[in-house]
């Protein structure tokens, strides 16, 4: 069978499983009146190993045309102060959209040095940093006398931070400190136990949940927002699986405190930064959380925006071209955009445009089954959201977004992908074949954007797409329209949208999208990832990587582990055999 003719996301192995149960008790931490940090209370100490469980497959190694940069910025960095607040006014999150990063270029050749801005950065090399907004974070980096061994390749997280013992020289009552991670106390429901951003887990202490609530009032929200995400784990998964992970994530354990290497605390660390980084960008929060094991988190590169080598974006100066012929010719479709402006929207033109563009292209595959009724131009209704009802797998489909050539603005509903993540997800470690997958953190509806899948673009050959041996081609998603011959891969470089899992009745779906916010931005394609179905928290967000044709029979491959007792198999070649599992 062919493969998608949409966009795809294939994956090869990872390896077997390794999965390492902590030997924990939930033992619940003890309370203790204390207001200081130099009086910081500290649970029962009972040490946790550090779990050192595989790692995920970022090591494989590529064989693309273009390499995948080895770092990546990690930030945006729009804030002097750490005190972010979650939820944003509309004034601020248009100010946002203004001054936002949209691209990352990376220009290797070391001939000149190009203009570069804040919205669309070039860089020469890409490395991953603390945000310069978590002040408190560069401080300990700086200043702190405690180093942590584990997270020395975490990209964008510190390795150093502020310990007890560096509270008389730097502490103090500081307006910078921000909360890091929060937990109840099980035994005094008033009080909670709070970690703040900078300082090592042994500093963690007790404070009455009144005070943390009217001093960072975004707290409250995020313990209602885990408390919910956990109550549903609770319903969703097999109690005895979950049951001592969940008591960790809200009441932390025994142990924890004093064992400040514990890669428990790791994971916090991405919950915040990668939900920093994200903040600047208006969008909404990514956690990560295992409640099966300590098995360490994934290693990547997190970006919300795709990196380009400059090379391969030059490409695109040529569909330019195309692009700003078609649009001087508007279609009229009989319908209606729903755009704010629909008398001068352009998106249907641009749509014919790519509806036409490269069906003669015999070195493309499937050229020659490329027919209209393929190319589906999926319309968002007024309330931003897809109609997916008649949905074929097997389809074409492209959104096109409005620009300020349409002349709406960035709350306009065709713009969708523009304004990014619009819902809190949770990096969730689903079990010990497939690992990490998402979660949603709150309700999302059917039709509704969810995500942009991030990465690095790479050009490939057409024979290197799909299913192939000789590539990892687990982390790429492909585009049918656009571009036949770039994908966005985020082995190396990513947002949350790189740990959707593969189930044969997906929750969600690529759609390949036409999307600058500005007709002056570099145009490339994009992926965003939109609700099949109603997702409820705590729920699964899955694409389909193949289609059902492709599955692969006589038990080759991957088993595919989308539900129990799922009978297919995937074509993913493991670099070690999973049939232990069985
Ligand atoms: C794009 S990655 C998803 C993120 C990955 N689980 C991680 O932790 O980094 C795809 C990989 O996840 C695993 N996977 C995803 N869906 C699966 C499924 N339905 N059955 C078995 N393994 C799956 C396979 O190892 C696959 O190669």
């Amino acid at each position: 069978m062919a493969p998608p003719k949409s966009t795809r996301l294939l994956r090869s192995s990872q390896v077997a499983a390794n999965r390492r149960r902590s030997q924990l008790s939930a033992q619940a931490v003890q309370a203790q009146s204390v207001v200081t940090r130099s009086q910081t209370s500290s649970a029962p100490s009972r040490s946790t190993q550090n779990g050192s469980g595989p790692s995920t497959s970022n090591q494989n190694v590529q064989q693309t045309k273009s390499k995948p940069v080895e770092k990546v910025p990690t930030v945006f960095d729009a804030g002097v102060c750490d005190i972010v607040p979650t939820e944003l006014s509309m004034t601020e999150i248009e100010t946002i959209h203004q001054t936002k990063e949209v691209i990352c270029i990376l220009d290797t050749s070391g001939v000149f040095t190009p203009a570069s801005s804040a919205r669309i950065p070039i860089v020469k090399t890409i490395e991953a940093r603390i945000p310069y907004g978590c002040l408190v974070a560069n401080r300990g980096q700086e200043l702190g006398s405690w180093t942590r061994a584990n997270t020395a390749d975490y990209p964008g997280m510190p390795t150093k931070y502020f310990s007890i013992e560096d509270l008389a020289k730097y502490g103090g009552e500081d307006a910078t400190w921000t909360i890091q991670s929060v937990f109840e106390n099980p035994n005094y429901p008033e009080w909670v136990i709070t970690k703040y951003l900078g300082f090592d887990a042994s500093t963690a202490w007790d404070e009455e949940k009144q005070d943390v609530f009217g001093k960072f009032p975004h707290v409250e929200k995020w313990m209602a927002m885990k408390k919910s995400f956990l109550a549903a784990i609770m319903t969703l998964e097999p109690k005895n699986l979950v049951d001592a992970g969940v008591k960790r994530e809200r009441f932390l354990e025994d142990g924890l405190l004093t064992n400040k290497e514990n890669v428990f605390w790791i994971y916090q660390e991405m919950s915040y930064f990668h939900s920093f980084v994200n903040r600047n960008h208006g969008l909404s929060p990514v956690w990560y959380m295992n409640v099966k094991n300590l098995d360490e988190p994934p290693k990547f590169y997190y970006s919300v925006v795709n990196v380009i080598e400059k090379k391969l974006l030059d490409e695109y100066q040529k569909q330019e071209e195309g692009l700003q012929h078609v649009k001087k010719i508007k279609q009229l479709t009989g319908k209606r955009t729903a755009c704010e402006n629909p008398d001068t929207c352009v998106c249907d033109s641009i749509f014919e445009y790519y509806n036409t563009k490269d069906r003669d292209d015999e070195e493309l595959p499937d050229a020659d089954e490329m027919v209209e009724s393929f190319r589906k131009n999926m319309r968002p209704d007024a309330l931003g959201c897809l109609d997916f009802s008649g949905f074929d797998a097997d389809d074409q489909r492209m959104v096109v977004e409005c620009s300020d050539a349409c002349g709406c603005s960035i709350n306009c509903p065709r713009r969708q992908l523009q304004r990014g993540q619009k819902f809190g997800v949770v990096v969730y470690y689903e079990d010990d074949c497939r690992k990490f997958g998402l979660r949603a953190l709150e309700p999302i509806k059917k039709g509704q954007f969810i995500i942009e899948y991030t990465g690095q673009i790479l050009e490939v050959e057409p024979e290197e797409t799909g299913i192939i041996e000789d590539r990892d081609t687990a982390y790429d998603a492909e585009f049918a329209i656009m571009d036949r011959r770039k994908v966005v891969n985020a082995i190396n470089i990513g947002n949350a949208a790189r740990f959707m899992a593969h189930a044969c009745t997906p929750s969600a779906v690529f759609i390949e999208t036409h999307s600058r916010q500005l007709e002056s931005d570099p145009l490339i394609p994009r992926i965003a990832v939109y609700a099949l179905k109603n997702i409820n928290i705590g729920e699964e967000i899955t694409i389909s990587y193949f289609r059902k044709d492709q599955m692969l029979k006589n038990k080759e491959g991957t088993k595919c582990r989308c539900r129990a007792r799922c009978p297919n198999y995937l074509p993913i070649y493991t670099y070690e055999s999973d049939d232990d599992m069985e």
